[in-house]
């Protein structure tokens, strides 16, 4: 099974002259959301992790089964204001502008080792402040993984100290 197959692009999509990587028919696909799973948790037992991240929204999608599939805990990274309690911000630059991701304080303990998961790598400004999040909280990074890494975007240079993992590349 070839997982390319399930992603379909779609051009001018959220704006003119983005390429969109819809997952929509991957998801839609039992056996092919297995193999990704099943792909993107090899070699990761090896890292002792304690909990996975997973970035909103799309990195929840199988961030939950990716954590699961490990037996380990799910902590979501979201936008603002959607995380009751104390929460912990990051801001982070965008193409145009600035926005900010959150995570519950008590989420992540000092300690843990974490995999934070996304569907895309792009620029890395979302990766890199999930990265800081797990930081903040004392947590400690041991891989960032990925369905799809758009290389031309060069995403990776800003995450470059962590352990990077990515199904795709295009
Ligand atoms: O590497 P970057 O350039 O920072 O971009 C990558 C992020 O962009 C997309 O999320 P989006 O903001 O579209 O939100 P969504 O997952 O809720 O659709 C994607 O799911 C990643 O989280
Ligand atoms: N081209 C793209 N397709 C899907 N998600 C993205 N996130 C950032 N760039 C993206």
């Amino acid at each position: 099974m070839n997982l390319t197959d399930y992603i379909k692009d779609i051009p001018d999509f959220p704006k003119a002259g983005i390429v969109f990587k819809d997952i929509s028919p991957l998801l839609a696909n039992a056996a092919a959301t297995d193999k990704a799973i099943e792909l993107l948790a090899m070699g990761l037992h090896n890292f002792q992790a304690t909990k996975v991240v997973g970035i909103e929204s799309r990195g929840f999608l199988l961030g939950i089964l990716l954590a699961q599939h490990l037996k380990l805990g799910f902590v979501p990274v979201r936008k603002p204001g959607k995380l009751p309690g104390e929460i912990i911000s990051q801001n982070y630059q965008l193409e145009y502008g600035e926005d900010a991701l959150e995570i519950q304080a008590n989420s992540i303990q000092p300690g843990d080792l974490v995999i934070i998961h996304d569907d895309v790598l792009a620029t890395g400004g979302t990766a890199e402040a999930a990265c800081k999040l797990v930081e903040k909280c004392g947590g400690v990074v041991v891989q960032c993984n990925f369905l799809m890494e758009l290389d031309f975007l060069e995403g990776r240079t800003k995450i470059e100290k962590y352990q990077l993992h990515s199904l795709i590349h295009y």
